[in-house]
Parts: structure tokens; C-alpha cells; sequence
């Protein structure tokens, strides 16, 4: 058997997987957040470590004598862990929707011959909530703390860490930094460089990199009698949340389309070959299966939706019914949902707005409505930059908020595609099982395509199969038009 492990922003779920694929046992638990207005958000690696033994605990208890053989850890991608000489944490990570370290940022690309300059280096464009920036954060507000590092880790590669005792990153989430070359899958020196002004310290700090078929290696003993596992369970190489939602989904092959709405909303396509995009909008990310994972997203996503339920006195049950009693475009009522910033588009300061608001559609439904639309126009701008205009046909949505039948009744509505969703809704935790199953297979002599094993577990959902409405296209074809050019004129506009 398997098990993976997804270390999400909210929470970590784990998921016990059979040979076949099917699901044998499941865990939660969830994660506190520190948010500070000036737009920090970070969290305690020792949190995620809880919550791994928690929902692994969950999980396992529902298998008894379960005798995993591999396990995969999915994590939150980009956040910062930095470890002492002692193999210590430093300091809480800074996470991917960290907003407080926009300024470095801006250092940063400029240092490095500004978006053109970047791409040249190292092939992608760092934005705000990549990783480089927040070690010149380190650098310039904790020098003390700055110095001590001696080992840099993101969060999946944390849990390997505290799971095998062994130092490892790989591919994908390394593709996140904006201290890695994605064409040539290597630590990027020029850019460390810029951070530790030529000393060396940083390069020093990270630790090797794996590929897919490889492993981290197997269970610290006291870990798995901990976790009630063998010692010999071997540890994959893992990845960012999204390189696993995409195995996860059969994300592996060229042409397939995931959309994600959990804490972020992501969209990512598979492809063989890397993209540039000067603009930086399209991350140029690496895949956890080879190939690469072109993804764009947004930092506001189903936080917003759950904050505008609280603020009307609603929650996530009632979104499908306030949705079927609304209509496209909320009467008129548009909300612009950067709460935090926003990362595409690049607008790290920026703040929310609602407009639009008359004494008419002024209503505590049209404002949840609004919400969600505000964050699906986002992801769908998005969309329309990972391929390039073209119009998918299906696309399979994942994370917590594609559980509302309504919220994936609007996106087929919206986009005129088929919304499916996978029969396994934790595509992230079964890519990272997947994976697991992969590397193990390879480590021990039977290797088997990640292709077929998508083939043997991906199932796609016959219920919850969501057609588009084709008189509704054109409503969501003007409400999304004024979206954009409420963002033009309140925000791109004013940036220039
Ligand atoms: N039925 C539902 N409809 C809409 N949103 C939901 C539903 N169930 C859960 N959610 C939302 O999904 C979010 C969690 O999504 P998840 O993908 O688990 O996040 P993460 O991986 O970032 O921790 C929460 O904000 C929650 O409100
Ligand atoms: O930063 C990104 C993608 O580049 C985010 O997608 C994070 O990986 C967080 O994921 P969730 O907690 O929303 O799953």
C-alpha cells in the first residue's frame, strides 16, 4: 500500500492508496496561519509535522495492519524553512502568499537585469511569494538570523527532512524559488549571489536534488514506530501541491487541463518542453513526473469566498443555494478580491475593491456571489494565458472549493467546458501517493510509466460532471469584461 501526504495552506490531509488505486483510509488536520497586516504569512514547520501525524494517524486507523511500502509528501509551494548548524528551524516560513517581502522582490529582478534579464538567467520570472525573495528579506530585516542558515528547505522537503532525517529537494518545487534554473534543473548561483553578495554561504545551504524515479530514502526508526509504519517505508522525492494536484489528475500528458481552488486558485497544463513569459504571469515550473508545468495563480481564492460568507452571516453550505439564486454578474456588482495583494496579476500591495454597488443589487447574496466570481474571472485570466486563447473542451477542478456543485456549474458556464472532477477529490494527496508508487516501483526493479499508473488511478467522476449552459456564456462573456476593465482602470492603469 501507499500513502500520500498533502501539506496544504489550511491543512494536511493524508490518504492510504491501495495497488489499484483505491482509497483505503483518509486524515485531516488542520493548520493556524500568522497573517499581519503589513502582509506577512507564515507558519511553524513543527505545525505541518503535527498535522502529518495526525491525519497519517486517521488515515491508518482505518486500514488496520495496512503494510505501506512508499510514501509521498505534496507540500504548499515556496515557503522558506531555514535550518541552524543543529539542523534547527530559525525562524516560522514565510509562505507562498506572503505579501511582505514585495520590496526584495522588486530588488531582486531589477538586480538581475529586470524580467528579460531573468528569463535569460534562469528561465521564469520571479514574482512575490517565490522563495528568493524572502531569504533577501532574511538578509536585510534578520541579519542575525540570516547568518545562522545553514540549510534551506521548502515545505514538502521539510517533512521529507523530519521523515527520513535526510536533506533532499527536487524538480518541481525547486522550480518555485526563482533560485533554480528551470531549463537546466540546477541551483542558480547568479541569483544566490545577489542574496549573500558572492560568498557562497547560500549555495552551500541547499541540499541535493532529486528526480521523480529517485527517493529520499526510508523512515527514521522512531518515525515510524511513531506513525505505526514499517522503518523500511520508502520516502519519495515528493513536490510542490500543485506538481502532485497534476499527477493526481493524469496531468502527465500533454493536453489535459486542472484547475485548483483551494487556499490559492492554480491552472497548470502539462508540457514536454519549458515556456518563457516575459511577463512572468505564466510560471514556467518544472513537473514532479519530468517535463515541465506551465501554472498560473492567484493568491485569493476560497479564503475570500469563506471571509464574505462570514462577514453575510452564511458558510460554505450555503454557496450552492445563494449561487442557483443569483445571476451572472451579480446585478451589477463586481468584486476585485486582492485582500492580501495579488500575484497575477502582479499587484503585491494592492488592496480588494467592491463597485458597482446599487441600492438594488446591494444584497448579502449578490456580495457572495460577487466574491466568487471576482475569484474565478482571476483564475480564468489565467486560463486564457496557459493556452494561449485556445478554448479547452474539459478541464478537471480540484481543491476544496470545487466540492460546490454550483461554483463548477459557473466554470462551465463561464469557460463553455466540461467541468470534471476526479472520482479521488484529494488530487494532491493521491498524485503524491502516485509518485510514491512510481519511485518505489522503479527502486525495486519493476518500473511501471507514471502514464499508466494515471491510467490504473485516475478515475473521473460521472456525478459530479458539470456541462456547460450555453445561454449563460454570454452573461458571464460581459460580466467578466467589466471585471477586467475594473482591474485595468483601478489597478493596472494606476500602476504605469
Ligand atoms: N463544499 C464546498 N464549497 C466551497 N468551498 C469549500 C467547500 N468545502 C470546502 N471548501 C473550501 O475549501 C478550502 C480548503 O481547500 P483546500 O483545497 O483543502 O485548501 P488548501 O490545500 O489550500 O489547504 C476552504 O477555504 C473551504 O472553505
Ligand atoms: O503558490 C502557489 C503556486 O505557485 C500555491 O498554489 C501554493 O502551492 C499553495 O497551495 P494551496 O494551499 O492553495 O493548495
Amino acid at each position: 500500500m501507499y500513502l500520500g501526504i498533502d501539506c496544504g495552506t489550511q491543512g494536511t490531509k493524508a490518504l492510504l492508496l491501495d495497488e489499484n488505486g483505491r482509497p483505503l483510509g483518509r486524515g485531516y488536520a488542520r493548520h493556524a496561519l500568522i497573517e499581519r497586516e503589513n502582509g506577512a504569512r507564515e507558519q511553524e514547520p513543527q505545525w505541518w509535522v503535527d498535522a502529518l501525524r495526525e491525519a497519517v494517524r486517521q488515515a491508518l486507523a482505518q486500514a488496520p495492519g495496512a503494510k505501506v511500502v512508499a510514501l509521498g509528501v505534496s507540500g504548499q509551494q515556496h515557503g522558506l524553512v531555514v535550518l541552524d548548524e543543529n539542523r534547527k528551524v530559525i525562524r516560522p516560513a514565510k509562505l507562498w502568499n506572503d505579501t511582505e517581502t514585495a520590496p526584495q522582490n522588486e530588488t531582486l529582478v531589477k538586480a538581475l537585469g529586470g524580467n528579460q534579464g531573468c528569463l535569460e538567467k534562469i528561465g521564469i520570472v520571479p514574482l512575490t511569494g517565490y522563495t528568493a525573495s524572502k531569504l533577501l528579506w532574511m538578509q536585510e530585516n534578520e541579519p542575525e538570523n540570516f547568518n545562522r542558515i545553514r540549510h534551506i528547505l521548502l515545505p514538502h522537503d521539510y517533512l521529507n527532512f523530519w521523515l527520513t532525517g535526510k536533506l533532499a529537494a527536487e524538480y518541481g518545487d525547486a522550480s518555485g524559488t526563482a533560485f533554480f534554473d528551470v531549463r537546466q534543473r540546477t541551483w542558480s548561483k547568479e541569483v544566490l549571489a545577489q542574496i549573500d553578495g558572492g560568498t557562497g554561504h547560500l549555495i552551500k545551504a541547499l541540499p541535493e536534488l532529486l528526480s521523480p524515479e529517485e527517493i529520499v530514502g526510508t523512515l527514521r526508526p522512531e518515525v515510524a514506530a511513531e506513525l505505526g509504519l514499517s522503518p523500511d517505508c520508502v520516502v519519495s522525492s515528493g513536490g510542490g501541491d500543485n506538481m502532485m494536484g497534476a499527477i493526481g489528475t493524469g496531468n502527465v500528458r500533454e493536453g489535459v487541463v486542472t484547475l485548483s481552488l483551494g487556499t490559492s486558485s492554480t491552472v497548470y497544463s502539462f508540457r514536454k518542453e519549458s515556456i518563457a513569459d516575459a511577463t512572468g504571469s505564466v510560471a514556467s515550473f518544472c513537473s514532479s513526473s519530468g517535463g515541465w508545468l506551465p501554472l498560473v495563480c492567484t493568491m485569493n481564492a476560497t479564503n475570500i469566498v469563506t471571509q464574505t460568507l462570514t462577514v453575510v452571516g452564511k458558510t460554505v453550505g450555503d454557496l450552492d443555494s445563494v449561487l442557483a439564486k443569483t445571476l451572472p454578474g451579480a446585478d451589477g456588482m463586481t468584486f476585485l478580491p486582492f485582500l492580501n495583494g495579488e500575484r497575477t496579476p502582479d499587484l503585491p500591495r494592492a488592496r480588494g475593491s467592491i463597485v458597482g454597488l446599487s441600492s438594488n443589487n446591494f444584497t448579502s447574496e449578490n456580495l457572495v456571489r460577487a466574491a466568487i466570481e471576482g475569484v474565478t474571472f482571476g483564475v480564468l485570466s489565467g486560463l486564457d494565458l496557459i493556452l494561449a486563447g485556445k478554448e479547452p473542451s474539459v478541464i478537471f477542478a480540484i481543491g476544496g472549493g470545487a466540492r460546490s456543485k454550483e461554483w463548477r456549474q459557473l466554470l462551465a458556464d463561464a469557460t463553455g467546458a466540461t467541468i470534471q472532477v476526479p472520482m479521488e477529490e484529494e488530487a494532491g494527496c493521491l498524485g503524491a501517493a502516485m509518485q510514491a508508487m512510481y519511485a518505489f516501483r522503479c527502486v525495486t526493479g519493476a518500473p511501471m510509466d507514471l502514464a499508466d499508473i494515471a491510467d490504473r488511478c485516475v478515475g473521473i467522476s460521472q456525478e459530479e460532471r458539470q456541462t456547460p449552459r450555453p445561454d449563460l456564456r454570454e452573461p458571464y462573456r460581459l460580466a467578466m469584461e467589466t471585471y477586467r476593465s475594473e482591474l485595468e482602470e483601478l489597478y493596472l492603469h494606476k500602476k504605469q
